[in-house]
């Protein structure tokens, strides 16, 4: 079947998140590591493309996305979706309104929207304010993030920087009143030539009604919440139909790893209590890394039993990560982590690991690259936004689920694993 929604994710996490929201819907839902190299074939009508674009170079970063359009248009997609993060993380370049841009001249269109919010994890946006539970985005943990420190809340200013069009609103008063009130707006503001338009939203009635106001835009912008309202959409105007089996997770093997290099406040609870649980358990201190190599975790890694999913992490506090990165540069940190978790991934399918448990964006796009997918299929959900994955194209089959570094609960790397034993 053609794709119908095409969607690209800024991140690996973020991208599991797309899937598994849109996946709700009974809807097949094809996930693809990066832009695939050969054309189009065994298209889902819900195709997302992931790609670790967002802290990357902006030419880069550019490139892929521009590159994910283009396979996606060939594969039938008649709309497009763009994902980033529900903290809308970027550089302080910012690369989410550049990739728009392109997206939108790619396309021939003069406006879009962006919606981050995700209520059921506590993102809202208000008067232009993005909120994370009760905190203003820039008083929440991200403003420490260690690579896309977030020290704005307010969305116009973030996004005014990161692009050449004007920047407009439609509050929530408007969104409020229903789609044909949104509607009436967003042509109004395309009067006064404003091409990006934030979108207030704080549940997701309000996703719904901004989903239907936007149904025919070539292009939305926004976070997996916006895009879950999309696929009933479709069904209704006849765009798709049939429901798709939910895939099982192929037969495999007890033997699990759990990577963390994620530094958020959540994931810090997590790998806490993981410890705390009783978990074997090795910290990675990228000053020692860097000085002597990784031989030592790869050692103690090959001690491990496989089958007490034992946890590799760099995750810290940021005073510690803000130490770090005053030797060594944020950068060179975050790869050389990055490489560290992604050897370390490699060397456990080799000892036997069939089940991954990441943690963090960036670190799930070097592991899940490391270890060769091409294709996910989205399974069972473990939290809102995180649900297992299956690979069966790598050399084995592997279940690999990518945590974005805020979403779990603080018991999250054994919910993970009960989720996918089905007790
Ligand atoms: N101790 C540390 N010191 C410095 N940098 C670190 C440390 N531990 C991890 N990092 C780096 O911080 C970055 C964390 O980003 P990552 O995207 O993996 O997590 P996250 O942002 O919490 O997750 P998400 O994007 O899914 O919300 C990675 O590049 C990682 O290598
Ligand atoms: O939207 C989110 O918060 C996540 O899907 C994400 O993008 C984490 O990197």
């Amino acid at each position: 079947m053609a794709a119908i929604l095409g969607c690209i994710a800024d991140d690996f996490t973020g991208a599991t998140d797309l899937a598994g929201l849109l996946g709700r819907s009974g809807m097949r839902v094809s996930l693809r590591i990066g832009v695939p190299s050969e054309p189009p074939r065994d298209t889902a009508p819900l195709e997302v493309i992931a790609l670790k674009s967002r802290a990357a170079p902006l030419p880069e970063a550019i490139e892929q996305t521009r590159a994910a359009l283009r396979w996606l248009k060939a594969a039938g997609a008649q709309r497009y979706f763009l994902k980033y993060c529900s903290t809308f993380d970027s550089t302080a370049g910012g690369n989410i309104g550049p990739a728009a841009e392109a997206l939108m001249s790619d396309l021939g269109i003069e406006q879009t929207v962006y919606c981050p919010a995700f209520p059921e994890n506590g993102r809202s946006v208000y008067m232009g304010n993005l909120f994370v539970g009760q905190q203003p985005l820039a008083e929440s943990p991200m403003r420490d993030h260690p690579l896309t420190p977030m020290r704005d809340s307010n969305l116009m200013r973030l996004l005014k920087p990161q692009v050449q069009g004007a920047v407009g609103l439609v509050d929530r008063i408007t969104v409020a009143q229903g789609e044909q009130a949104i509607r009436k707006a967003l042509e109004a503001l395309a009067t006064q030539n404003i091409a990006h338009v934030v979108m207030d939203a704080i549940d997701n009635a309000d996703l719904e009604r901004i989903a239907g106001a936007c149904r025919d835009m070539p292009l939305v912008t926004g976070g997996s919440a916006l895009a879950m309202a999309l696929p009933a959409l479709y069904r209704s105007e006849g765009l798709i139909s049939g429901d798709a089996a939910p895939p099982s997770a192929p037969p495999l093997a007890r033997a699990t790893v759990v990577l963390s290099g994620s530094c958020s406040d959540m994931t810090n609870r997590q790998v806490e209590r993981y410890i705390r649980q009783g978990a074997p358990s090795y910290r990675i201190d990228p000053l020692e890394v860097a000085a002597n190599g990784p031989d030592a975790v790869f050692r103690w890694l090959a001690e491990q039993e496989l089958n007490k999913a034992p946890i590799i992490y760099a995750t810290a506090e940021p005073a510690e990560v803000k130490h770090v990165q005053s030797k060594m540069g944020a950068v060179r940190a975050g790869a050389l982590i990055e490489e560290t978790l992604a050897s370390c991934a490699v060397a456990a399918r080799e000892a036997g690991a069939r089940r991954f448990i990441v943690a963090g964006g960036e670190t799930s796009g070097a592991v899940t690259q490391a270890l060769g997918a091409s294709q996910l299929d989205v399974g069972a959900e473990i939290a809102p936004g995180v649900p297992w994955t299956y690979c069966r194209s790598a050399r084995y089959p592997i279940a690999l689920a990518l945590k974005s570094g805020n979403f779990g609960a603080e018991g999250f790397f054994t919910d993970a694993q009960t989720v996918l034993e089905g007790k």
